[in-house]
């Protein structure tokens, strides 16, 4: 008993000698300066407490109120830095990219083999270059040959919409499977196809995983070698199952064209152009280059099927919840294109007012309302304030987006917002942080721009979608709120909705386009 005293007083003094250590190392290394403001830290954990786990964009306003656009949070000894404002945001990830372009390596996704995806790796040669290939390949341009593909996918999806309308959520979810495996393998995913379950599966598993202060192995490494036997506390059986899906995510699709391009049966895709490429290398560079676009499609598959479900989800949603918008939308399309034919990539920029309402779609029930962390590759001082090397940067872009001097009632759908006097689309630069800032923005954008495009003009000319009713016929209330179980992406709370065709013409219409 007297040994164990011993050895626990000894303990303290160690740990508090340790922790006074790097306390005072922590002060020359920032040479008088200051951390950016934040609420008080508690000694040892920090501001563990104070990191919100549910909905932290809100809390990070709130915050913001008190400490303004840049607060400070420690984690133990992490530093996590929260950008609440326009000049933050762009000063920082912007303008010093070459600085905050870096990603927080995450202990919980080495142990899940989750650390190649693009968007959770730093600057690596494979990153890099892997980047370079997608914003090559989805750039506005090169969107152009899979418009014929995602009219069509668009099309089979309100046949569905019409036969099983209360599957709403599946038929979305499945639209958006068949649009990334088209535009990435030239891949036809049929009805029930288990290949979409792997990313669907990992994303529901990673995204709450690593949001900033979620989960204490990111900032205590070594509760990684808590073995498998320990019941609840390890996290092994979890990372048996996410290794298996991300080696699925990696492999299965990347195979799948590889076999076609030896077949001679592969479809116009990104991979099957990326391949193709590299014809004439061999050995040891085809391998990595190789490596490169399967990482490169593997990160589009996996970040593009989520986010683009949420997005789609939130439109029943906003057209529910907002039935003079619904209104306004058909009567434009009525106007402009008429009621024989649905809408196409051609009649848009003769729609300002769908296009109004995609760009309020993507601002008013934010996909990644925090986005994805970066971090600091150096030491750095902003606005007088010290910023060390290997802070986690969080981008709150939902306090911009939701600020009420610039967008009035901000819970509102309200597609004026993005509309000039004359009824012309008005251009508003701060939408594009729902993309996230600097080196690291989303390549997807444009491919989410068009698919919000097209399902959303094609939806209104022929479906009115309202509040469903329960048995004695009272409508079922819906309320716009995000289900708080998700991380860095969020989804609307489930809801039910009433989907049906406006009248017997587009009724026709859905069945000829069907059809053809
Ligand atoms: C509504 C849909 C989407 C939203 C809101 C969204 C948002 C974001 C955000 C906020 C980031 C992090 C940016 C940053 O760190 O600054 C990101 C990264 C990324 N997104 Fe998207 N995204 C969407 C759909 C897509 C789609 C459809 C694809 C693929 C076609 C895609 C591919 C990626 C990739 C590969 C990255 C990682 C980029 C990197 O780390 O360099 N995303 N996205």
């Amino acid at each position: 008993m007297q040994f164990f005293l011993i050895n626990a007083l000894d303990c303290l003094v160690i740990s508090l000698f340790l922790y006074l250590l790097v306390a005072l190392r922590d002060h020359i290394r920032r040479g008088g300066l200051s951390y950016p403001p934040g609420p008080p830290s508690r000694p040892i954990i920090g501001n563990l407490l104070d990191v919100p786990k549910y909905a932290p964009w809100i809390a990070y306003t709130d915050m913001s109120k008190k400490y303004g656009g840049v607060i400070c949070l420690r984690i133990f000894s992490q530093v996590v830095i929260v950008l609440c404002s326009v000049s933050a945001l762009k000063d920082l990830l912007e303008k010093r990219g070459e600085i905050y372009s870096e990603r927080p390596s995450l202990p919980i996704a080495e142990m899940f083999d989750m650390n190649w995806p693009i968007f959770m790796t730093g600057m690596t040669e494979t990153c890099r270059e892997g980047r370079k290939l997608l914003d090559r390949g989805l750039r506005p341009g090169e969107m152009i040959p899979y418009r014929q593909m995602m009219q069509e996918k668009t099309r089979e999806f309100l046949a569905q919409l019409y036969s099983t309308p209360k599957d709403f959520l599946a038929h979305i979810e499945l639209l958006q499977g068949k649009l990334i495996m088209s535009l990435a393998y030239g891949y036809d995913v049929k009805d029930g196809d288990k290949i979409l379950e792997a990313p669907v599966q990992a994303s529901k598993i990673m995204t709450p995983l690593v949001v900033p202060g979620a989960v204490l192995v990111n900032y205590l490494p070594f509760l990684r070698y808590i073995p498998s036997w320990v019941p609840y506390f390890s996290y092994e059986p979890l990372a048996q199952i996410v290794r298996k899906l991300s080696e699925r995510i990696k492999n299965e699709p990347i195979d799948f064209v590889k076999r076609a391009l030896h077949n001679g049966t592969a479809v116009h895709s990104l991979a099957s152009e990326h391949l193709q490429e590299l014809e004439g290398l061999v050995g040891s560079k085809r391998q990595k280059q190789e490596e490169v676009v399967s990482v490169a499609m593997g990160s589009i598959y996996h970040a593009g099927s989520d986010t683009t479900t949420s997005a789609m989800h939130s439109l029943f949603l906003a057209l529910v919840l907002f039935p003079h918008v619904q209104r306004r939308a058909q009567a434009e399309l009525d106007v402009v294109i008429g009621r024989d034919r649905l809408p196409t990539f051609d009649d848009r920029p003769r729609l300002p007012y769908i296009e109004a309402l995609c760009k309020e779609l993507m601002r008013w029930q934010m996909v990644t309302p925090i986005g994805l962390p970066h971090s600091s590759s150096k030491d750095d001082v902003y606005r007088g304030f010290f910023i060390p090397k290997g802070s986690i940067m969080v981008a709150n872009a939902w306090t911009i987006l939701h600020d009420p001097e610039e967008y009035p009632d901000p819970e509102d759908f309200k597609p004026e917002r993005f509309l000039d006097e004359d009824g012309s689309v008005r251009d508003d630069p701060t939408l594009s942080f729902v993309f996230g800032v600097g080196k690291r923005i989303c390549p997807g954008r444009h491919f989410v721009d068009a698919t919000i495009f097209i399902v959303t003009s094609s939806v209104l000319s022929v479906f009115n979608v309202t509040k469903a009713k329960d048995e004695s016929g009272n409508e079922i209330p819906v309320k716009a709120a995000v289900a708080l179980d998700g991380g860095v992406v969020v989804h609307p709370k489930k809801f039910e909705c009433c989907i049906l065709p406006r009248d017997k013409v587009a009724e026709d219409l859905i069945s000829a386009n069907a059809l053809s």
